[in-house]
């Protein structure tokens, strides 16, 4: 039988795997609130530019407004702090053996289920690169590793036919342990994230301020053990080697700067939001919960809230983009 997707929010992440699961045969419809965007897919199709050349779909895609009335397998690709409001606009439209997953970065699963049922919350950790650079149009900016499972319970026949309906865009890992993955992602997530505070490249800035973007990526991850996760290894990053000494941390970001470097997605979406949408971040929305974990560990997080905090104002106008702000990180490290 054809599988059939709805992609809520067909931006970067959602368009890349809408394109993907259509070239492996799914039936995919899409769904978002850019108008502009929405009015060039239904023109021109949805291209997705690789270094290798183009793919281009032809799919049924409305705003939220005309949007069917009722969904059954969707893939969630919205901004984490979309995520609250897009749960409880799919809940009433969710059929019975409908189901949620989370394309996104942060801990978005709960939010999901709080709305849908735990039962029908599908969670997903995505390490891809792209940019949406104009209407109807994503720019494929590197390879990188998805893992698929359930929000509550082992992996099951839906997670393993998403897997394998992704085939056309290469293989997933299939896990009981996605959480392992999401907090490993927010651990790199946090140096990715701080390079939005400059101008520049995110592999040159992790390479020049270690100090702090190591004891940022200690914090999340003494977090995400305190929590009992089991972190997981992806891509080039290494989660354990941040949690030893600090030679290993070192050789930890020589691999996954010259990982960085085969990427042709240089900045980050946080820096993206900011410098070039000139909108809001998912920042604190996906940050805020592990500053709030560590409390209730005893595990203190100064330079995740500071990272929050700066990024708030930086988005807010209250500061400009500066590498300062990472030297400033790398003395508090040190303090
Ligand atoms: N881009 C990347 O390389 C990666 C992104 N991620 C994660 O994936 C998630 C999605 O990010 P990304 O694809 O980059 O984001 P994009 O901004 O490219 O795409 C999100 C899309 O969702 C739309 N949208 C917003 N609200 C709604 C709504 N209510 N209903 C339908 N559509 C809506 C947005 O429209 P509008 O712009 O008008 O708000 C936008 O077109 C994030 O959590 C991100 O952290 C993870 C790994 C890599
Ligand atoms: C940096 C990247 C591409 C890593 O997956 C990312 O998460 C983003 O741009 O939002």
């Amino acid at each position: 039988m054809t599988s059939q997707y709805t992609i809520v929010g067909a931006g970067a992440i959602g368009g890349t795997l809408a394109v993907h699961l259509h070239l492996a045969g799914a039936d995919v419809q899409l769904i978002d609130a850019d108008a502009a965007h929405v009015a060039a897919v239904r023109e021109h199709g949805l291209r997705i530019e690789q270094p290798s050349g183009a793919l281009l779909a032809n799919l049924p895609i409305s705003t939220p407004d005309d949007a069917p009335e009722q969904l059954g397998a969707v893939l969630l690709a919205v901004k984490a702090q979309a995520t609250d409001g897009v749960a409880a606009w799919i809940a009433p439209r969710l059929a019975d053996d409908g189901w949620v997953a989370s394309m996104q970065n942060g801990l978005n699963e709960a939010t999901i289920a709080s709305h849908v049922g735990a039962d029908r919350t599908v969670a997903a950790f995505v390490d891809l690169f792209a940019d949406v650079i104009g209407p109807g149009v994503v720019q494929d900016g590197g390879i990188g590793a998805i893992a698929l499972g359930e929000h509550a319970g082992p992996v099951s026949d839906r997670v393993r036919t998403l897997a394998h309906d992704l085939r056309h865009w290469g293989e997933p890992i299939v896990t009981d342990n996605v959480d392992g993955f999401l907090w490993s992602k927010l651990g790199f997530g946090a140096m990715l994230v701080a390079t939005a505070l400059a101008d520049a490249d995110m592999g040159d800035l992790i390479d020049r301020h270690r100090r702090g973007m190591h004891a940022l990526v200690r914090e999340v991850l003494s977090v995400a053990t305190a929590e009992g996760i089991a972190l997981e290894g992806f891509d080039a990053f290494v989660p354990g080697d941040y949690l030893a000494g600090a030679a290993e941390a070192d050789a930890a970001t020589d691999g996954l700067v010259a990982w960085l470097a085969t990427q042709t997605k240089k900045r980050s979406g946080i820096w993206r939001d900011i410098a070039v949408r000139g909108r809001r971040t998912e920042v604190p929305t996906q940050y805020g919960p592990v500053v709030a974990a560590g409390q209730r560990h005893g595990i203190p997080t100064p330079l995740t809230a500071w990272l929050v905090d700066a990024i708030v104002r930086l988005e807010t106008g209250a500061i400009a983009m500066d590498e300062a702000h990472l030297a400033e990180l790398d003395g508090m490290a040190a303090a």
